[in-house]
């Protein structure tokens, strides 16, 4: 016999309410209301509640038992405890859009106990009360701010656990370490057999190994996440503001005969192989007295220095004396002079954006180094700077406890170890890192 769970259980926090739908014209915006009252806020509006995650089409009142200030009739689905995407008592209203509408509804929430929701608390919410953990909360954040094909596939794949699965395994496999480890301390070595130790550290080694290869992953995850930057570069008249504005397919950046003509940078958003890329172009780079320019160049320099990849540009019959490392190498004005196959073992991309010749084996080019830099074999990939800390202090405890022969010293790197997982997850000492990972959520998620 099953025992029957509780219609809905309080989880004691004060009822919010937020706006899930954006902002501007439309014919449906979702009000969303969590918290303990819910239930009796929803009485209050519509004189009832509707059966659990069954849509009802209910009028709204600023208080129904009255009758009094009809708001909208509304799409109203009811969310009990604990399931509901907070996990709390929840429930949605499906209102017409209008603005009047919207702040009627949100004036009578208010006086009916809630209280405006802080940005990101809803899922703040989920994390607290277990239905989600931070690398999944992460991911919600992440795929809302998905605006390419790379980054919705790696944010949903983290908001359905991939990340937190791998996570989760590895201070499984800690733990249990931990355990034989304790039982090294519990027990003088006689007692037991060399096999025991031995065994530990091969476990132990094996972890760090993994930790080691899903840090060297040559950030791909973060890349996918934040977008690649290739900066254009090369000497002055190259051609550098045209291929921006060939490849953006805007005339974005100023192009002429006069050397020296792009002094800021300019960065331009486009999606290349499904994936974000941020186009910089450059001021030529060249010696100048020219204290506007001087500075152009040093952005200029600044820019290759940073960037994901380089484009590095030249005029056909100006091949360059060296090209930069990893850059692609490209010569513009082949109408006007062949372009050299390879530099320094370096193959050449001939263009002419005046004619259009070699632009789409150039584009080609560049689509394969974005995947270059954004594929990656095996498991998922961590996708932001938290994860990477966290997982290089584990490594680094897991490389010390190797080296150490002392139980209870291995043994307190290895709690340390355990600790940095527990943090990559949420479980454990994150309360300081929680303003930072949900502030940077919208209000309504
Ligand atoms: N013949 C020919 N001229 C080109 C080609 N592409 C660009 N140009 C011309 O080359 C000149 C310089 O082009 P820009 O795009 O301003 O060159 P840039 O590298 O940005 O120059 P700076 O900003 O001064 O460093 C312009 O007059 C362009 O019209 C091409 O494929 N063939
Ligand atoms: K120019
Ligand atoms: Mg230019």
């Amino acid at each position: 016999m099953s025992i029957p769970l509780p219609d809905s259980r309080p989880t004691g926090l004060e009822p919010v309410f937020a706006l899930a739908t954006g902002n501007g014209r439309a014919a449906i915006a979702i009000m969303r209301v969590s918290g303990e009252g819910s239930g009796d806020i929803l009485r209050k509006l519509s004189g009832k509640l509707p059966p659990p995650r069954r849509a009802a089409l209910l009028g709204l009142w600023r208080d129904a038992a009255s009758g009094e200030d009809h708001l909208d009739d509304a799409l109203v689905l009811w969310f009990p405890s604990p399931n509901s995407y907070t996990g709390e008592d929840s429930f949605e209203l499906h209102l017409h859009a209008g603005p009047a509408v919207i702040s009627a509804v949100a004036d009578a929430l208010v006086e009916a106990g809630a209280r405006p929701a802080e940005p990101g608390e809803f899922t703040r919410r989920a994390f607290m009360h277990g239905r989600i953990d931070l690398t999944e909360a992460e991911g919600i954040a992440d795929l809302i701010a998905s605006e390419t094909e790379a980054q919705r596939r790696q944010a949903l794949s983290q908001v359905d656990g991939a990340l937190s699965t791998l996570y989760r395994g590895w201070a499984d496999r800690l733990r249990i370490i931990l355990a034989q480890q304790e039982a090294l301390i519990d027990f003088p070595d006689e007692d037991l057999p060399p096999e025991v130790e031995e065994g530990l550290l091969a476990e132990i080694a094996a972890l760090n190994d993994e930790i080691t290869t899903h840090l060297s992953d040559g950030n791909r995850g973060e890349r996918i996440r934040r977008g690649l930057v290739f900066a254009i570069a090369g000497p002055p008249n190259a051609g550098k503001s045209s291929l921006l504005n060939w490849l953006v397919g805007r005339d974005a950046a100023i192009v002429s005969s006069v050397a020296g003509t792009t002094r800021d940078a300019i960065e331009i958003a486009i999606v290349l192989a499904g994936t974000k890329i941020t186009i910089v172009d450059t001021a030529g780079l060249r010696e100048t007295t020219d204290p506007v320019e001087a500075e152009g160049v040093r952005r200029a320099m600044f820019h290759v220095e940073h960037s994901d990849g380089v484009i590095q540009m030249f005029e056909a019959g100006d091949a360059p004396d060296f090209l930069l490392p990893d850059a692609i190498a490209v010569c513009n004005k082949i109408d006007l002079h062949p372009a050299p196959a390879v530099i320094r073992d370096t193959p050449v991309s001939g263009i002419s954006i005046r004619t259009g010749e070699g632009l789409s084996h150039f584009q080609a080019t560049l689509e394969t180094k974005v995947r270059a830099l954004t594929a990656g074999s095996g498991g998922p990939p961590l996708t932001r700077a938290r994860h990477r800390a966290a997982a290089e202090e584990a490594r680094t405890s897991l490389e010390a406890a190797l080296r150490l022969d002392w139980p209870e010293m291995r043994g307190e790197e290895l709690r340390l170890a355990m600790r940095a997982l527990g943090r990559l997850t949420g479980e454990v000492g994150v309360e300081d890192i929680l303003d930072t990972v949900f502030g940077q959520f919208c209000i309504g998620k």
